[in-house]
């Protein structure tokens, strides 16, 4: 069977406001075949959207090329259309309008226009809400809208850009299982490419499953999914596929391996600062101290209601800072975290400070800071040396974390209005 979309060979790097670039995606491969669901699972910031805006034709690989039924794509692609997290609605327009803007570059006749019109409204449960504008609809209905404009210009791949995010979770859950219904029985669209971070949600919706990790992002593996329909949640086969994904997640972002940190430190590597505020950090610890100083992952996930994502990146902070061993899937505390946990503010504020003039990257900034003439830097000084030392991380993200934990520590004050960065 051809493909209807390939990607071969795809990377993209971005340029950085210190005049550096940022590699965000690396020698990414993949075909979309007609008939199938196919997600593709990473973390925020991973480059998920980047790819869907390489296959809809608006942003050009910076290596690499994507091919649709053969050709590749140069511009605007006409045969897929998008669904993105926010509905991006015209506030000003009503449902019926807002679907018909989008049939316009088509020049279809009047009664065409109606036709695919009402078709959309009906299949996506709209009907009796042509007249209402978006801010009279809840994020659900929103969200039916903006796939009834997808579907609208009958796209043979429909791009998904974490489409169910941003409502409740009996409303997505319900979405899901209605986009599904479309698609088997309407054809229209023949195949989905969904982005997400939502591991049910790839679970219930795709027949393949590509996994993205690594800086630079790149695919860890890809996940046949044969779960028959319809999916249910609640069964022991679904649950299982969930499991054996965050396995596979837990595996590749938390590797465990008790040496890995401290080989780091002995080797003087400069590390990378996951994102995570030291009051996620200090939530996470206090959750575990709640829990016996252990629990599983996945249970805090569930637990906190935070993303698996989020988890994991808090999880490798509080490792980095010692508080945390990660067996397996699981968290416990270290003598540190423990010793942590059990002291008052300024005993805290004394530990962390401690444990974060341990890390490399941390003690060397700190120290320009201290060795500058008039003892601050500009924030964009401290970018570039980010960017210096660790070229395959966004600088930004680094910057916002290293404030934060040297503020906690009462180790340097950043004014956000002049950009210094000083000592306390
Ligand atoms: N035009 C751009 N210029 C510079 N950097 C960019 C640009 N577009 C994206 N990036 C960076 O590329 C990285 C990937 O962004 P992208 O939005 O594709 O990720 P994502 O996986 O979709 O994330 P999220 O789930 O948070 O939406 C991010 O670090 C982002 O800041």
């Amino acid at each position: 069977m051809d493909a209807i979309c390939s990607i071969k060979n795809v990377s993209q790097s971005f340029s950085l406001s210190t005049k550096k670039s940022l590699e965000v995606l690396k020698n990414i491969s993949f075909d979309i075949y007609e008939n199938e669901v196919v997600s593709i699972l990473g973390p925020s910031g991973s480059g998920k959207s980047t790819l869907l805006r390489m296959i809809c034709g608006i942003l050009k690989p910076s290596s690499g090329s994507v091919f649709y039924k053969g050709k590749p794509v140069v511009n605007i692609n006409p045969n897929v259309s998008m669904v993105f997290q926010n509905f991006a609605l015209l506030p000003w327009l009503n449902v019926e309008e807002n679907i018909k803007l989008a049939l316009k570059p088509l020049n279809l006749d009047k009664n065409e226009v109606e036709k695919y019109t009402n078709m959309v409204i009906k299949i996506t449960g709209l009907t009796g809400f042509e007249e209402a504008y978006p801010k009279e609809l809840s994020g659900g209905m929103q969200q039916r809208v903006g796939v009834a404009r997808a579907l609208a210009v009958q796209p043979e791949l429909l791009l998904m850009d974490e489409p169910f995010s941003h409502v409740d979770t009996l409303v997505a859950e319900s979405l899901r299982s209605e986009l599904i219904d479309i698609w088997q029985s309407t054809q229209n669209p023949k195949s989905i490419l969904i982005v997400s971070h939502d591991i049910k949600e790839v679970v219930y919706l795709s027949d393949r499953i590509i996994v993205l990790g690594g800086k630079p992002t790149q695919i860890k593996t890809v996940i046949e999914n044969k779960l028959p329909r319809p999916r249910d949640y609640r069964s022991i086969d679904f649950l299982n596929m969930v499991d054996y994904i965050h396995d596979i997640i837990t595996a590749s972002d938390l590797p465990d391996i008790p040496e890995a940190i401290e080989t780091q430190r002995k080797e003087n590597v400069f590390e990378a600062l996951p994102e995570a505020s030291p009051g996620e950090i200090v939530g996470l610890l206090e959750f575990l101290d709640s829990h016996g100083g252990y629990d599983d992952i996945f249970h805090i996930a569930v637990e906190l209601n935070r993303e698996f994502g989020d988890i994991i990146k808090i999880t490798k902070a509080a490792e980095l800072l010692d508080f945390v061993d990660t067996p397996r899937r699981s968290i416990v505390f270290t003598t540190i975290g423990r010793k942590f946990i059990e002291s008052d503010i300024e005993q805290r504020k004394q530990i962390w400070k401690k444990e974060i003039l341990d890390l490399r990257l941390v003690r060397h900034l700190v120290d320009i800071v201290k060795n500058s003439d008039n003892e601050f830097l500009y924030k964009e000084d401290i970018i570039n040396e980010i960017s210096n030392r660790l070229p395959q991380e966004d600088p930004e993200k680094i910057f916002k974390t290293f404030i934060s934990w040297t503020r906690f520590a009462d180790l340097l004050a950043y004014d956000s209005e002049t950009e210094e960065v000083s000592l306390q």
